[in-house]
């Protein structure tokens, strides 16, 4: 009865916020179009536009929980706020529905029977199509202790069929989740945690939370960094539902916009070029190619006029200072008009003044009576004497500035340059690169030329973060302009992804064990501020890189300057699997323990071996049934990547079959591993191993080759 009285009572609350819902998109949807009138009018716009957007996608989860205080005030928390009908603007009236990104509404994640935080109950509300289709209440009072924030919501959301879309988990983020979802923005933080634990759906619920909190970093947009494309695909719903669209997602290798990685690479070369060594190699590289100071002798209205080495010198020590290669230039450039201008300026007063001296001789000698009065008294504009005022030398260093042959002259003195012909060159001259690598032995030097393929190879993906650097070292040809994002037409992030030298308001990793230095590198410069969050697990690290804990990773970019953070359960993948993996993880040489699993799916894995000439149509057959099991889920295969092709061609089609490392951050219901000790072989393959078995929420089916 209590029961059927709950569900009425929020039946009809949906109901009242569904219609509060289409009042507020039809009042924002009848703001007028047009021309903004000025800044305020564009920001205004652009968070109407932002509003309307988070309503918009905001059907789902429209209302999901119900916080019960002890002075008897009743609260609703749902995907966004929604304003009470009576509440204007600045009104001191509640909403009708708070943000759960709110301060206030954090209370629904983090309160406990311990620390109630003024509550006596919290309820899960879940819906669908506009019905409620569950409510969960939870005591708050001590009558009931569980660890798990709403536990009966939080498990039916675990048991639920993968649809191989990643979803949005705001109405059962767990405390320690919730924690570091708020975290503040001081500096880098970085999150360890096992398979399952939530690592990703941290990350964007962090990113929905900071953009939510933090007006100026929806206007720099997130950057979000995923370890393959099929990640970001698998991801790519979570945002949007969210309602965020100030965020560009990208792997490390299509981060720099016009170039791709299309070449394989050898994992030694790999792990080479992730080296941070490489930051001093390209710099002294781009030093080297600025031009020697020495005397310029610029041909100017027919004259020649020289530069001393000295004044060069100091022009180019004054260009330089810190800049890229291509900015410098530009610097020089135009402190060479200002020297050119000024030595044709002495040039012309000098011509002058013995021209003024032939002339006075030549009167003098004729009368000098007459000259008492003559030209060289005056002091101001080019008069007799040759002296220019400050706005001539200035029209004439316009003139000059604007002069294509001067232009001409810099070109071939100081030529502009590409960044990617220029790592070309650098990567396949052992000599130039032993010059400037020293820190590299002879044989790695031998490997990375070796490894380099043709001038017309392709790009490998451990040569992305070298462009980046250099194109980094090199900077843009033409000035870049402000920055400043545009009017309202466009997305911050459309215009975040185009511009290469773009600064984000903050960057979020995941899978971040897999970063080399080079590539953190990379973050780095997207990110000067160092407003970054990273979340991933060292123990599934396959990487070519030799990192075996957070500060090898990042101790190259962020020194001891960043905050550790952990999450501790395991919410994917069932007990009966994750008891497999402890043996694993001693295998691959972790010292540290999988993650404790919340919940048993009460399916037993199981292993068979097969003759090695049957283990495709036996895969083929195990797929099948899977997918008869778990109907309406998903089933993924990993195997090694020789047995890739073969099985691919033996499964039913749209059956993912997939490496350990493609199949990062991925979950099926059901998973089925091919030749586990293949996959255990591969290089760092006991991380692999661990990778693959903690895919699944259900089961867990192997398959070995063998007698
Ligand atoms: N608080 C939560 N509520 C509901 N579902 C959750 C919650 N936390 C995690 N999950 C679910 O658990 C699964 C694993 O989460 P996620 O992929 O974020 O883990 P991960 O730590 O990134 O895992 P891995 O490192 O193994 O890829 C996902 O299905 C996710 O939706």
């Amino acid at each position: 009865m209590r029961r059927d009285s709950a569900y009425a009572e929020e039946q009809e609350f949906l109901e009242r916020a569904v219609t509060r819902r289409a009042a507020l998109i039809e009042e924002l949807s009848a703001e007028p179009a047009g021309e903004a009138e000025d800044a305020l009018d564009v920001a205004r716009r652009r968070m109407v536009r932002r509003q309307l957007e988070e309503l918009r996608r905001a059907e789902d989860g429209l209302v999901f929980g119900r916080l019960d205080g002890a002075d008897g005030t009743i609260r609703r928390v749902g995907r966004v706020g929604l304003r009470s009908e009576d509440q204007g603007t600045g009104a001191d009236v509640e909403p009708l529905v708070l943000d759960w990104r709110a301060p206030v509404a954090r209370a629904f994640y983090t309160a406990t029977a311990v620390d109630p935080q003024g509550l006596v109950r919290r309820r899960h509300i879940r819906t669908r199509d506009g019905v409620v289709t569950g409510v969960d209440d939870e005591p708050l009072d001590g009558s009931v202790g569980t660890e798990l924030v709403g536990e009966g919501a939080l498990l039916a959301a675990l048991d639920q069929r993968r649809t191989g879309r990643m979803g949005t988990a705001i109405a059962t983020l767990q405390r320690e989740q919730d924690d570091i979802i708020r975290a503040g923005v001081t500096g880098p933080l970085i999150v360890q945690g096992g398979p399952g634990t939530g690592k990703t759906v941290v990350a964007l619920h962090r990113v929905a939370y900071l953009l939510f909190t933090h007006q100026r970093m929806a206007e720099r947009a997130v950057l979000v960094l995923g370890p393959s494309p099929r990640f970001l695909e698998y991801i790519g719903q979570v945002l949007p539902a969210l309602g965020e669209t100030a965020v560009v997602s990208a792997t490390c290798d299509t981060l720099l916009p016009g170039v791709r990685a299309s070449r394989a690479e050898s994992r030694d070369v790999a792990e080479i070029k992730g080296r941070a060594l490489w930051q001093g190699v390209l710099e002294r590289y781009v030093t080297s190619l600025l031009p020697p100071a020495r005397e310029l002798k610029l041909r100017w209205a027919g004259e020649f006029h020289l530069i001393g080495a000295e004044a060069v010198r100091q022009a180019m020590g004054s260009a330089v200072r810190g800049r890229p290669y291509h900015r410098a230039r530009k610097v020089f450039a135009e402190l060479l008009h200002h020297l050119l201008a000024e030595a044709v300026a002495e040039q012309r007063e000098t011509m002058l003044a013995e021209m003024e001296q032939g002339y006075e001789d030549i009167l003098a000698r004729i009368d000098r009576s007459a000259r008492d009065d003559g030209p060289g008294d005056g002091r101001s504009g080019s008069d007799v004497d040759g002296v220019l005022s400050e706005e001539e030398i200035e029209d004439l260093r316009e003139r000059i500035a604007d002069d294509p042959a001067i232009a001409r002259f810099v070109e071939a003195w100081w030529p502009t340059r590409d960044p990617e012909p220029l790592l070309r060159t650098l990567l396949t001259d052992r000599t130039l690169l032993a010059g400037f690598a020293p820190d590299l032995t002879a044989a790695e030097i031998d490997a990375v030329v070796t490894g380099a393929g043709g001038p017309a190879a392709g790009w490998a993906s451990g040569d992305i973060p070298l462009l980046d650097a250099l194109a980094a070292l090199i900077g843009d040809r033409a000035d870049g302009d402000d920055g400043i994002p545009g009017p309202g037409g466009e997305f911050v992030a459309e215009r975040a992804r185009r511009e290469r030298g773009w600064v984000y308001g903050h960057v979020v990793v995941d899978e971040a064990q897999e970063l080399s230095e080079m590539q953190w590198l990379m973050v780095l410069r997207r990110c000067p501020g160092r407003s970054v969050t990273a979340v991933g697990d060292i123990d599934q690290t396959e990487a070519p890189h030799r990192h075996t804990s957070w500060a090898q990773a990042v101790g190259a970019v962020f020194g001891d300057r960043w905050t550790a953070a952990e999450l501790t359960v395991c919410y994917r993948t069932p007990r009966e699997v994750m008891e497999l993996t402890g043996p694993i993880l001693v295998a691959a040489g972790s010292t540290g323990t999988p993650p404790r699993a919340v919940r048993s799916s009460g399916v037993a894995h199981w292993q068979r071996t097969v003759s090695p000439d049957r283990i495709a149509g036996e895969a083929a057959s195990a797929v099948q049934r899977m997918r008869e099991r778990w109907t309406g889920g998903t089933v993924g295969v990993v195997a090694p990547a020789t047995r890739v092709e073969e099985l691919r061609a033996a499964v039913e089609a749209g059956v993912p079959v997939v490496t350990a490392t493609q199949a990062k951050g991925l979950e099926w219901d059901a998973t089925l591993v091919v030749d586990p000790d293949g996959i255990a072989a591969e290089p760092r393959g006991w991380n692999g191993l661990y990778v693959a078995v903690t895919r699944c929420t259900q089961e867990l089916g192997r398959l070995s080759p063998g007698a």
